[in-house]
């Protein structure tokens, strides 16, 4: 692989717009992290945010599989989940060391105490709350998720759902992922932020039309 092409796939554009330049600016090192159950959107959403704003895209569950040299599916067969946990908290603990990035994690990540202070330490967390159709209509398009091979998938995402949104509720800012375009979504987010980081001046609306 060149190094040209190994850098387009490792760093981030400078952000075009106003808003995505000063949202930069306030994040400083901090990370930009999304949260939420298996389909809500983190790895879609994720890429298209990091385009948006000029940040890295950075998909734990990608680098999980990297690190590991195996598929999710076989580190939970060869080692079990309490390996694959370890490893995530590991690994997400390093990418956020390597801030600003947008980082999708993993459905279960936000679930450890030491990762939810690590990126209440180093990043802005964002959940993606998805229903359950929502979420089974997606996931059934792929079959990588062990998780969801124990038994009934329904009665497990909602099951995972009853566990974890109670605390995944603890977000920074929360989004309702749904079937609109992603940009839609990608735009919340980018708004989201944007009420969160930036001084509420007049300056802060993007490319504002001239008066009439
Ligand atoms: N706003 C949206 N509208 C329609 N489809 C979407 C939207 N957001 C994501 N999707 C689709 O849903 C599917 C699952 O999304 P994605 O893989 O990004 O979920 P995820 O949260 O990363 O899940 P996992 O935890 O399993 O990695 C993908 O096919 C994606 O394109
Ligand atoms: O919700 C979960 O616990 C998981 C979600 C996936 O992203 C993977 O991280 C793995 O399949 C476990
Ligand atoms: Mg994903």
């Amino acid at each position: 692989m060149s190094a040209k092409s190994n850098e387009s796939d490792r760093s981030a554009k400078l952000p075009q717009d106003k808003t995505a330049r000063r949202i930069h600016d306030a994040l400083g090192s901090r990370s930009l992290v999304l949260i939420g159950l298996m389909g809500a959107g983190k790895s879609a959403i994720g890429r298209r945010l990091g385009k948006r704003l000029g940040l890295r895209f950075v998909d734990a569950d990608k680098e999980i599989e990297a690190a590991a040299g195996k598929t999710i599916n076989e580190i939970f067969a060869d080692h079990g989940e309490a390996y694959f946990r370890d490893g995530e908290r590991r690994v997400i603990a390093r990418l956020l060391s390597e801030g600003p990035i947008v980082l999708a994690t993993g459905g279960g990540a936000y679930m450890n105490a030491e990762t939810r202070a690590e990126i209440s330490d180093k990043g802005l967390s964002i959940w993606l709350k998805a229903d359950l159709d929502v979420l089974m209509e997606r996931v059934s398009r792929r079959d990588t998720r062990p998780l969801l091979k124990a038994g009934d998938p329904r009665e497990i995402m909602q099951r995972l759902m009853g566990e974890r949104y109670p605390v995944y509720a603890g977000a920074d800012i929360t989004i309702e992922s749904r079937n609109v375009p992603h940009e839609i979504i990608v735009e919340e987010i980018v708004d989201a932020i944007a009420a969160r980081l930036l001084p509420h001046d007049a300056d802060s609306t993007d490319d504002a039309a001239p008066g009439q």
